[in-house]
C-alpha cells in the first residue's frame, strides 16, 4: 500500500515519534511505501507531498516539532473531498493516517464519511479528546509547566510575593490541574468550575498568612463565576480568538484586593517546544505502529487510543463528540489543599 501521513492543528511534542513509529513498522512488516504531506491540509489540497524512507525517520523519536510541518489550513474551504481524492489519485495513495487534534479528526471523520480511506492518530497537549484515556504531548507539557512553577516558587518566596502561572489548554484544565498538583500550587483555577474573586483572595490571603509566597496555577480558558472568557485581539488562521490574558486578570485582581505584591508569568507555546518527555516518546510511538495495523487492517473511520494501558481501535465520531473535560471530582481533590 501507499500511505501518506500528515500532521495538522498546533504542533505537539511527539509528532515525530508518531511518524516514525508508522514508518518503521510499515516498512519492516507490511512493506507499505510512505509520503508526507506537507504543512497538513495545505499540502494536501496544494498538491505537495514528498516520499517518506525509512531513512527519513531515523532518530525522530527524541525531536520536537513535525518534520511534516503543520498548519490551521481547511481543506473543506479549499477544493473540499474531491480535490483531496483527486490529489490522492494523482500520487497513487491507497490510505492517509491524520495525525492531529479535534478538528483535525472531525476532518478526518469527514473525508471517511465522502470514502476517502483514514485513521485517526489523536494529538495535543490539552488532552481534551474523547475515546482516549491521554494524548501525546499532554504529558510533556505538564513536565515543562511543573518545572517552571516549581522555579517560579522559589523567587516568590525569595521575594515574598504572589505567583500566578498562567497555562496553556485550551477549553480545559489538564495541563493546570495536573502541573498545579505537581507543584504543590495553592490555588488551581480550571475552566470547569467558576471559582469567585472573594473564594481566590481568601485562598491567597490563607497562603501568605502561614508565610508562604503563594502559587496560582490558571488555565487560559478559565473565567471567574459569571465573567466572559478572555480573548486576546488575535485570530488564528481558522478564525478563532486566541486565548490567553487572564493570568494578568487575575494578577491585577490578586494585588488589587489583598495588597499581596503579585507577578504573572504566561508560558505559552514553551509548553508545546522541545523534545518529549519519555512517557510521550512511548505513547506515540505505540498510536503510530497501532495506527499502521489499523491500516493494513482497513480499519477505516477509526482513531488508535489508549484504554488502561492497551491500545484500542475506535471510531473517529466517538473521538471527536465531545471534548473531554476535568470531572469535577478530581478538582475537589486537589482543592482539599488550596490556601
Ligand atoms: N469543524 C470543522 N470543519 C471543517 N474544518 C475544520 C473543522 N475543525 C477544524 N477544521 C480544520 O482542521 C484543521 C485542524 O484543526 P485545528 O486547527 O482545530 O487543530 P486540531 O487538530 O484540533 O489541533 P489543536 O489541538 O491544535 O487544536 C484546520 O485545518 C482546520 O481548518
Ligand atoms: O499555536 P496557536 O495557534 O497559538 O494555538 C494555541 C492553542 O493551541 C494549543 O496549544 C493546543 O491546542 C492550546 O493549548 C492553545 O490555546
Ligand atoms: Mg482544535
Amino acid at each position: 500500500m501507499k500511505i501518506a501521513l500528515l500532521t495538522a492543528g498546533g504542533d505537539c511534542p511527539g509528532l515525530n515519534a508518531v511518524i516514525r513509529g508508522v514508518v518503521l513498522k510499515g516498512d519492516r512488516i507490511y512493506d507499505h511505501e510512505f509520503v508526507g504531506v506537507k504543512d497538513g491540509f495545505r499540502g494536501l489540497v496544494e498538491d505537495d507531498i514528498v516520499p517518506l524512507p525509512r531513512q527519513r525517520v531515523r532518530g525522530l523519536s527524541k525531536v520536537g516539532g513535525t518534520i511534516l510541518g503543520t498548519s490551521r489550513v481547511s481543506p473543506l474551504t479549499n477544493g473540499g473531498t474531491a480535490r483531496v481524492k483527486e490529489v490522492m489519485d494523482k500520487h497513487e495513495i491507497d490510505a492517509l493516517i491524520a495525525i492531529g487534534g479535534e478538528g483535525t479528526l472531525t476532518v478526518a471523520r469527514m473525508f471517511h464519511d465522502d470514502g476517502i480511506n483514514v485513521v485517526g492518530v489523536p494529538k495535543t497537549i490539552d488532552n481534551d479528546l474523547s475515546a482516549t484515556d491521554r494524548t501525546f504531548g499532554f504529558d510533556t507539557a505538564v513536565s515543562v509547566a511543573t518545572e517552571s512553577i516549581d522555579r517560579l516558587r522559589t523567587t516568590g518566596e525569595a521575594h515574598s510575593r504572589c505567583m500566578v502561572v498562567e497555562v496553556m489548554g485550551r477549553h480545559v484544565g489538564w495541563i493546570a490541574l495536573h502541573a498545579g498538583m505537581a507543584s504543590g500550587a495553592h490555588v488551581i483555577l480550571i475552566p470547569e468550575v467558576p471559582v469567585s474573586p472573594e473564594q481566590l483572595c481568601e485562598w491567597v490571603q490563607h497562603a501568605h498568612d502561614r508565610g508562604r509566597a503563594p502559587t496560582v496555577v490558571v488555565a487560559e480558558g478559565f473565567t471567574f463565576a459569571g465573567q466572559a472568557q478572555v480573548e486576546s485581539d488575535q485570530r488564528d488562521s481558522f478564525g478563532r480568538p486566541l486565548l490567553g490574558g487572564v493570568g494578568d486578570q487575575v494578577t491585577r485582581l490578586i494585588e488589587e484586593r489583598t495588597g499581596i505584591e503579585t507577578r504573572n508569568t504566561t508560558l505559552g507555546h514553551l509548553q508545546r517546544g522541545g523534545v518529549p518527555s519519555s512517557y510521550d516518546r512511548v505513547l506515540a510511538t505505540r498510536f503510530g505502529t497501532a495506527a499502521v495495523d489499523a491500516v493494513s487492517n482497513k480499519l477505516w473511520g477509526t482513531m488508535v487510543a489508549l484504554q488502561g494501558i492497551d491500545i484500542a481501535n475506535v471510531n473517529l465520531s466517538d473521538a471527536t463528540s465531545h471534548l473531554k473535560t476535568v470531572p469535577r471530582d478530581q478538582w475537589d481533590e486537589a482543592a482539599i489543599l488550596f490556601g
